[in-house]
């Protein structure tokens, strides 16, 4: 387990290549303990930030720090920062553990390692086959056990869930949330809004390489109004007055219907009840946490910008 709580600091970070911006004056706090989300549509800025982190890329202007220094200054950054980047690029010859033996070996780690990381991520059966037939979503997993490798106290994953089937996707949501629980500090990028909910606490949105939001998935979902009752009734305006009485905020987008945010349905339903007032309608709107999302990033989408240009 690793001894210390590690934070990931981003301060103004810029990169250009040639003309274009990639990550424009970034900041953000990723904290220990909790599972960090970031996200972005394609194009957005992640990767990239994601090799600033682990120093595979200079930052044009600004800074990115790994408990307080920036990756290559750290005397043994595997043990302290797992990555992973890009889980295609290994070496297609060689076994998933003769892979994960010679990444140990380089960096001054017990071999027996290899095997604890292959069980961790359910590889134990084929480690002795060559890592160039895996699947994606088997390349992705041994990706994941070589960042788990020097047991880090953080870790950094681009696009884990790519590839990964249902079960997958479930056990890299289980493994991160139990990373995170041991006190790891976890940043995992997505495009998906929907995946990002249910397995992080915190999220960071980027849009065109600037920062959107940086917030908790419950704050974003209050901040963008979602989680909201439409509920419709012939004495809506006493309706109203009740509801707000129990601390709901509600709008009436037109005569007869109220948006109701912060009751559930439930709650509602029974408040109209107990006064006698008729509910004629009740929906809770749940699945506009996505539609939300991309609303937030709308006009971050990358292939209006080149149409913008285009045109
Ligand atoms: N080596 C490079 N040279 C030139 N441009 C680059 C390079 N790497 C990234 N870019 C550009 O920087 C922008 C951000 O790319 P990046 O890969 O970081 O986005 P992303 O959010 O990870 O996207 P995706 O979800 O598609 O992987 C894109 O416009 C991309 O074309």
């Amino acid at each position: 387990m690793p001894s210390v709580d590690l934070m990931i600091e981003a301060q103004a970070l810029t990169k250009r290549y040639g003309g274009k911006v990639a990550v424009d004056e970034l900041s953000f706090t990723v904290r220990p303990g909790q599972v960090t989300g970031f996200l972005g549509p394609n194009g957005a800025g992640k990767s990239t930030t994601m090799r600033m982190i682990v120093g595979l890329d200079r930052p044009t202007r600004g800074s990115v720090t790994v408990g307080g220094r920036p990756y290559r200054d750290h005397p043994a950054p595997l043990r302290e920062v797992g990555a992973l980047l890009d889980a295609k690029s290994i070496h297609r010859g060689r076994t998933a553990r003769v892979h994960l033996l010679a990444l140990a070996q380089t960096h001054g780690m017990a071999p027996s390692r290899v095997d604890e990381v292959l069980a961790l991520v359910g590889l134990e059966e084929v480690g002795r086959r060559r890592a160039g037939g895996f699947s994606l979503g088997m390349s992705q997993r041994l990706g994941i056990a070589a960042a788990l490798l020097g047991d880090p106290a953080v870790i950094v994953l681009d696009e884990p869930v790519n590839g990964l089937d249902p079960d997958g996707v479930l056990w890299i949501r289980t493994l991160l949330k139990s990373l995170a629980a041991d006190g790891r500090t976890v940043l995992v990028s997505s495009h998906l809004m929907s995946e990002m909910a249910v397995t992080a606490e915190h999220l960071v949105v980027i849009g065109r390489g600037r920062l959107l939001a940086d917030t908790t998935v419950d704050e974003l979902i209050a901040r963008l109004g979602v989680g909201s009752v439409l509920v419709r009734s012939p004495r809506a305006t006493e309706l109203r007055d009740l509801l707000i009485r129990h601390r709901a905020s509600v709008t009436a987008p037109e005569p007869g219907l109220l948006r109701v945010s912060g009751l559930a349905a439930e709650t509602i339903g029974d408040l109209a009840l107990a006064q006698g007032l008729a509910v004629h309608e009740l929906v809770p709107q749940r699945a506009s946490l996505e539609q939300a999302y991309m609303e937030l990033t709308r006009d971050a989408v990358e292939y209006r910008e080149e149409e913008r240009n285009g045109s």
